[in-house]
C-alpha cells in the first residue's frame, strides 16, 4: 500500500500547496484534516472542497467548538492559566485538540505519516511532535515549512505552476492565529517591539478607549465549570461565544507582550482574548470566596506549572494529567454567581454569591458583637513573631 500523509490542514495558501508537494514528495496520498475550534471565517465545507481540488485523496472536517470549549478552555480558566502572568494560551489549547484529531483520522484512514506546516522557529512544531509522540510515536513527521524550507515566494510559485485553485494575493501583512479562545497576531511592523500595534491589528475586540454604555453580566459556576449568562443556561462553547462578543464590544482582553518561545527565541505577540481574561477573572474570585487559603496558595504554584507545561507542549504528559486531577479536586466547591461589569478595556467583578462561601459576615464585620474573638488574637500574634523577635535578640546581643 503507498503511503498516506495526514495533514493539519488550515485552509490557507501553505498548507494547500503542501497537498500536491506532499504527494509529490511521498509518491502517496493525502488525507486533509481541519479541525475548527471556533476560529470563525470560511464555513468548513469550502475549506474540504479546497483540499480535494488541491489534490486529496480524503478530506475530513472536524466540528471540534464544544470539545475545545468543555475540554481545554475550561481546564486551562480552572488553572487560570496565564503563560508569563498574560498569556492565555490561545494556539497552545488548540493544538493537542488538533493532533487527537489527526490521530484518530490516521487510525481510520490507514495514515503512516502526519504532516503539519509549522516553522523550525515557532513552539507550534513542538505542541504537534510531542502530542504525536504520546498519542501515536509509530506516526512518522514531515513538515515542509520547516524540513523543506518553505518561503511564502515558493509557495505561490508552486500554486501557480500546479494551478491550484487558490487566491494568492489575498495575504494578510500578519500572522494570525485565531480560534475560541482568542487571537495571536505576529509578525509585521510588530517585529519592532518598539513600534505600538495600530487598530487595523484587532478583530475581536473593539478600541476599549470609544465611549460606550457599560455591559454588566452574571456568570454561573458549578465545580468550576461556567453553566450560565445572566441566569439562561449555556454549554461552555456557548458561554465563551456570548463573553467574546460582548466583552470583546467592551475591548476587553487586549495584550501586547514580548514572550519566552520554548525554542529560546523572544518574540513580539498581540493577543486578544476577550471572553478568557473575563472569565478567568470571575473564576479566580469565585476561588477567593470558596477555596480555602492553603488550598488556594498552594493552587497557585500549580496553576503556573500548568500553564508552563501546556504552553511548552506537554498536554499529554504524566506530569499535567496529575496537576489535572489536582486541580478538578480543587474545584469541587468553586460554585455560584460572579457579576461583573464589562467596560472600557476591563471586566471588573462588583459581587459575587455562593452557597459554598467560606466568606463569613460574621467573622469578617467591623461591627460589634460579631463571632470573632479578638481577645485570641493577642496570643496568636505573640506566638507567630517569636521566631524573628529570638533571632532579632540574638543578632543585638552580638551586634551583627
Ligand atoms: N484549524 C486547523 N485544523 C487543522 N490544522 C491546523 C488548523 N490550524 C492550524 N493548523 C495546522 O497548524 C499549522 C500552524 O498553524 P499557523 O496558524 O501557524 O499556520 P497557518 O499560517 O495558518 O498555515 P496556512 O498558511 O496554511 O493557513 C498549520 O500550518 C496547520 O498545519
Ligand atoms: N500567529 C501565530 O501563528 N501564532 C501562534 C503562536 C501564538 C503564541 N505565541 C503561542 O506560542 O502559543
Ligand atoms: N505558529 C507559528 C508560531 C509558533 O509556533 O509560535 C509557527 O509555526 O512558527
Amino acid at each position: 500500500m503507498s503511503e498516506r500523509v495526514v495533514l493539519a490542514y488550515s485552509g490557507g495558501l501553505d498548507t494547500s500547496v503542501a497537498i500536491p508537494y506532499l504527494a509529490e514528495q511521498t509518491g502517496g496520498e493525502v488525507i486533509a484534516v481541519a479541525v475548527d475550534v471556533g476560529q470563525g471565517g470560511e464555513d468548513l465545507d469550502t475549506i474540504r472542497k479546497r483540499a480535494l481540488a488541491c489534490g486529496a485523496a480524503e478530506a475530513v472536517v472536524v466540528d471540534a467548538r464544544e470539545e475545545f470549549a468543555a475540554d481545554f478552555c475550561v481546564p486551562a480558566m480552572q488553572a487560570n492559566a496565564l503563560y508569563m502572568d498574560r498569556y492565555p494560551l490561545v494556539s497552545a489549547l488548540s493544538r493537542p485538540l488538533i493532533v487527537k484529531h489527526l490521530v484518530a483520522a490516521a487510525k481510520e484512514f490507514g495514515g503512516t505519516t502526519v504532516s503539519h506546516g509549522c516553522t523550525g522557529k515557532g513552539n507550534d512544531q513542538v505542541r504537534f511532535e510531542a502530542g504525536l509522540s504520546a498519542l501515536a510515536p509509530e506516526l512518522k513527521v514531515i513538515a515542509p515549512a520547516r524540513d523543506f524550507a518553505w518561503t511564502r515566494d515558493k509557495a505561490i510559485a508552486f500554486a501557480e505552476d500546479k494551478g491550484l485553485p487558490i487566491d494568492v494575493s489575498a495575504k494578510s501583512p500578519y500572522s494570525i492565529d485565531q480560534n475560541l479562545w482568542g487571537r495571536a497576531v505576529e509578525t509585521g511592523f510588530l517585529e519592532d517591539i518598539w513600534n505600538g500595534p495600530i487598530e487595523d491589528v484587532y478583530e475581536y475586540t473593539a478600541d476599549p478607549a470609544e465611549p460606550r454604555e457599560a455591559d454588566e453580566v452574571v456568570i454561573t459556576f458549578a465545580a468550576g465549570v461556567p453553566v450560565a449568562l445572566d441566569g439562561r443556561p449555556l454549554t461552555p462553547y456557548q458561554v465563551v461565544a456570548e463573553l467574546n462578543r460582548r466583552a470583546g464590544a467592551q475591548g476587553v482582553g487586549r495584550i501586547d507582550m514580548v514572550e519566552d518561545r520554548l525554542v529560546g527565541i523572544k518574540s513580539r505577540e498581540v493577543y486578544e482574548a476577550p471572553a478568557a481574561i473575563a472569565l478567568m477573572a470571575a473564576h479566580m474570585e469565585l476561588e477567593n470566596v470558596t477555596v480555602e487559603r492553603d488550598l488556594a496558595r498552594f493552587k497557585r504554584s500549580v496553576d503556573q506549572r500548568w500553564g508552563e507545561l501546556v504552553y511548552d507542549g506537554l498536554w499529554f504528559s504524566p506530569l499535567k494529567e496529575s496537576l489535572d486531577a489536582f486541580i478538578a479536586d480543587a474545584q469541587r466547591h468553586v460554585s455560584g454567581e460572579v457579576r461583573m461589569t464589562l467596560h472600557g478595556g476591563r471586566a471588573v467583578v462588583t459581587g459575587r454569591r455562593s452557597a459554598a462561601s467560606l466568606y463569613s459576615y460574621d467573622l469578617a464585620t467591623y461591627d460589634t458583637g460579631d463571632a470573632f474573638d479578638q481577645s485570641l488574637a493577642k496570643g496568636f500574634v505573640e506566638l507567630w513573631s517569636l521566631p524573628s523577635k529570638i533571632a532579632a535578640k540574638r543578632d543585638r546581643d552580638l551586634d551583627v
